[in-house]
């Protein structure tokens, strides 16, 4: 079964551009696009540095629930630990849509939600995807949404949270 999967990866803490690096590193030739990486203000009300976020598109014959194994894998290799929720991180790497077919796959397992539940708020999710994929649609509870219409719906502080990233090594 070949799937398309939307990755956001995203690092904080400890070396956050070689983090992402890594990841793209693991996708390998199943990597059909990446984002700029952006510096974005955290989100969800934990004081903590500003975060580096990029998307990732994929493609492979991988299974839903093989994508979000290789992304445990990806922030387990970071040394990943859980403390605080939405706190600081070394590494976060979220499955954000499957389509197989060019279909959706829906999900509401809470080992893996699909698409990402909290995914069309997220500036910094939203905003280096329509980067790559200007066309982009994502199922949401009220229906199918273009991420255009998500990005333009968000709070201009929040859109306005997410930059380009200087190139850092
Ligand atoms: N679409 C998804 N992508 C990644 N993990 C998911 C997804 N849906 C459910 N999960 C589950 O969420 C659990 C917690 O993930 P994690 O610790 O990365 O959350 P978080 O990054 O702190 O918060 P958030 O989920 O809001 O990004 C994982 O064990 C995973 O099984
Ligand atoms: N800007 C930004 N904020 C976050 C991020 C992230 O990747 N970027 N990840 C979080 C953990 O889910 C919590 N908050």
């Amino acid at each position: 079964m070949t799937t398309r999967v939307v990755l956001s990866a995203g690092a904080n803490m400890d070396r956050p551009h070689a983090r992402l690096a890594s990841v793209v590193q693991a996708l390998g030739d199943r990597l059909v696009a990446a984002s700029q990486v952006y510096t974005t203000a955290p989100w969800g009300g934990v004081s903590q540095d500003d975060f580096l976020n990029q998307t990732l598109i994929a493609e492979g014959d991988l299974t839903p629930e093989e994508w979000l194994a290789l992304c445990q894998e990806c922030e387990r290799a970071a040394d990943r630990t859980r403390e605080v929720r939405w706190g600081p991180r070394t590494l976060d790497v979220d499955v954000i849509s499957v389509e197989t077919d060019g279909a959706a796959v829906l999900s509401d397992d809470a080992e893996l939600t699909l698409p990402h539940p909290r995914a069309a708020v997220r500036a910094f999710v939203l905003v280096p995807w329509l980067e790559v994929e200007p066309r982009a649609r994502l199922w949401t509870p009220t229906g199918e949404r273009t991420v255009a219409e998500l990005v333009a719906a968000l709070p201009a502080a929040e859109r306005d949270g997410v930059r380009v990233a200087e190139a850092t090594r």
